[in-house]
Order: structure tokens, then C-alpha cells, then sequence
């Protein structure tokens, strides 16, 4: 009998998150609302009938939203005595489907990062009692989404349609030799975007790559990383130790006027800060001029109304690239690296 579902997202894009859903549920003509304050990092989605949470979460494709970085159904909120926490949650738990495992999350927030040292304790005296009624082949995971010691949002999530990562967040070490923070991004990308097939069909040793608004070069680091070899677009100095790698090639140049010299390019990858419809325009003529075969960039977002604007650059992608009549991909993330921006990946299956 669930009526909500619980979508954490980044501290300060809970409206974006909440018009996201929103939307996505008027397509299916499920009625509700969303209820959310600034920076919790979270939003509860309210249905009006029972059981369209639960619609909702098989029915909406989870890699499809942008700004949630994990989903669940709640079945209940409870609040808990310090002296038992266990019994309410497993009496709690009748109404739900069976579990494979148990999933402890909390906001991505200064206070709910507190959290993290409490669930690691709880989860062993949970996990014990709640093992009998583990089922190792069931498709769902119990889900619980801490708010402080005493507050928890109960429910559950289909392992097949929500993240694999604890609280929905990849977390990425910084290589020494990465000349730049920015480079988390396109590791990030190229992990969250693309699943275990695509990436080793698509990203290849000795392929040829553009990046656009390149300097310092922490995404050509990434391709390099990757042996690829890297016309770096930039009128900025890139870092020595990638010039030295023999694998780059610094070309002090406009990106909006950068014509690729060679037809064979793989990947156009691009992270330069411009408007979003002026980048989503030059990512599609490159995609549609057969210029690159798959493209990842970045769309800076310092704008109020978020979701809107990547709602409207993305719909412009998707009837460009409709109209090649080719099949092709397109998919957009906020990722946990990502700040005021969102990433995209976009091929066309030629
Ligand atoms: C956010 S930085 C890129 C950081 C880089 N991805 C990294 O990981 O080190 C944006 C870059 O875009 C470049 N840029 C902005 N507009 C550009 C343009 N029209 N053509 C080429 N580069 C541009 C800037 O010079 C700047 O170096």
C-alpha cells in the first residue's frame, strides 16, 4: 500500500528533482506531489492512490532521471525509541516484497553525513535478524533512508531499476598525474553512463578523440588514461606530462569554430562553460555531420529553473537526432562529481 517514493539528489537541486518526477508521472497520468525543503538532499513524491509508488518505480525507467541519485518506494515512516530500533522496523515490514539484502542510506548533507558511522553499526544486528527473511534470488532490496538516529523512511527499490552504488554515489580517487579535479567527471561519466558492454564496445585502445575547452586536460587525461589519441581544443596551456605522453596534440583554437581534421574520430568529449543550447547545437552537428561517433559533454547549469532547461536541450538533441532516422542513444545524469551541471551521452548507431 505504497503511496510515495523517496528520491535522494545532490544538496540544492531538490526542485529539480521534484519537477523531474513530477513530469515523469504525468506521462504515466499518475497524480501527486512533491514535498521537499531547500539543501535536505531528498524529495518524498506523494501519489493520491494507493499503489502508483510502486507503478511508478517499475514503470519509470530509473536511468531516464536526471537528478535522482537513488530511488525507493516507502511503505512507512517510523519514528524510532533509541532503546529498540530493530523490533518497529522488522514488524514494519509485512507489507513489503522480498528482499534480497538490506540497503542503508541518508541525505548527502553536512548533518545526515553523521549518519554514516551509525548504519555501519546497525547494519550488523539488523542484517542478523532480518537473515531469515533474505531471499538471495529476489529482485528487491529493503531500503532504508536515515534522516537521524531516530527517523527512518522504510521500503525498497528493484535492484534492476535503481543504482548499484551506496546512496547512488560512485565515489572516484584523483590520479596524481590528473592535472585538474574536473577529471573525476569523465571517469564518472564513462562508468554511471555507460553499462559493462557499452564500454568495452565503445571506448577502445588507439581510438581518436576531440576534447573541446580541454585545459588543463583532466578529461584528456581520462582518454589518455584510455590510450586514446587526443586533439585537445583550447586557447589555455594544457599540462606538460599529457603533451609528453605523445598521445596529444594542443590545438589553440575556438571549439565553436574547430573543424576535426581526420574523419575517424570516436569520442568528442567537451566540458567548455558556455550556454547549454549553444553546446547541445554544436554536440548535435557533430554528431549528425558523422564528425564523431559518440559524444560526452557537459552542460553548465547556473540557471534557477534547472530541469527545465536541460528538459528543453535535451528534447532539442532528441528530435535532431530523430530526424537522422538512425537509431541512437541519449542519456543525461547528474552525477555526484557534477556541481552546477549535467553530463550527457549521445551516439548515433550508424
Ligand atoms: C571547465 S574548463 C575545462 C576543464 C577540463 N575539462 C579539465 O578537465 O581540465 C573549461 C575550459 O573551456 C575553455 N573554453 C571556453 N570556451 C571555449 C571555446 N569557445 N573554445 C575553446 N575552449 C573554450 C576554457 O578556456 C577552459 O579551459
Amino acid at each position: 500500500m505504497a503511496r510515495s517514493l523517496l528520491l535522494s539528489c545532490r544538496g540544492g537541486f531538490e526542485n529539480d528533482c521534484a519537477a523531474e518526477m513530477q513530469q515523469s508521472a504525468s506521462q504515466l497520468q499518475v497524480a501527486g506531489f512533491a514535498r521537499t525543503k531547500p539543501n535536505q538532499g531528498y524529495v518524498v513524491f506523494e501519489c493520491f492512490n494507493e499503489n502508483d509508488a510502486d507503478y511508478l518505480h517499475r514503470q519509470i525507467d530509473f536511468r531516464s532521471l536526471v537528478f535522482a541519485r537513488q530511488w525507493q518506494v516507502i511503505t512507512c515512516f517510523l519514528e524510532l525509541d533509541e532503546s529498540d530500533r530493530i523490533s518497529p522496523i522488522i514488524e514494519s515490514l509485512e507489507t513489503l516484497p522480498d528482499v534480497c539484502c538490506v540497503a542503508q542510506d541518508w541525505p548527502d548533507t553536512n548533518d545526515g553525513k553523521q549518519m554514516s558511522g551509525f548504519c555501519r553499526k546497525f547494519s550488523r544486528p539488523l542484517e542478523k535478524k532480518l537473515c531469515e527473511r533474505m531471499q538471495c534470488q529476489a529482485r528487491a532490496v529493503l531500503q532504508l533512508f536515515w534522516l537521524d538516529g531516530r527517523h527512518v523512511y522504510v521500503g525498497y527499490r528493484l535492484v534492476d531499476n535503481s543504482s548499484t552504488y551506496p546512496m547512488g554515489i560512485l565515489r572516484l580517487r584523483q590520479s596524481s598525474e590528473a592535472p585538474s579535479r574536473s577529471t573525476l567527471k569523465l571517469d564518472e561519466a564513462f562508468a554511471v553512463l555507460l553499462n559493462d558492454d557499452e564500454r568495452e564496445q565503445y571506448v577502445q585502445n588507439a581510438q581518436h578523440a576531440v576534447d573541446l575547452g580541454a585545459c588543463p586536460g583532466g578529461w584528456t587525461y581520462q582518454l589518455v588514461r584510455r590510450n586514446m589519441y587526443v586533439a585537445a581544443v583550447d586557447n589555455g596551456p594544457m599540462a606538460e606530462n599529457l603533451m609528453q605522453s605523445g598521445l596529444v596534440k594542443h590545438y589553440r583554437e575556438d571549439g565553436f569554430k574547430y573543424v576535426p581534421e581526420r574523419n575517424n574520430i570516436s569520442w568528442l568529449v567537451c566540458d567548455m562553460v558556455e550556454k547549454p543550447s549553444r553546446v547541445t547545437r554544436l554536440m548535435l552537428k557533430w554528431l549528425t555531420e558523422g564528425w564523431c561517433r559518440y559524444a560526452m559533454f557537459n552542460l553548465k547549469l547556473p540557471m534557477k529553473k534547472r530541469y527545465a532547461e536541460i528538459a528543453q536541450d535535451l528534447q532539442f538533441l532528441r528530435q535532431g537526432l530523430e530526424q537522422t532516422g538512425q537509431q541512437f542513444e541519449l542519456r543525461a545524469k547528474h552525477l555526484y562529481h557534477d556541481r552546477e551541471e549535467v553530463t550527457v551521452f549521445a551516439c548515433l548507431h550508424r
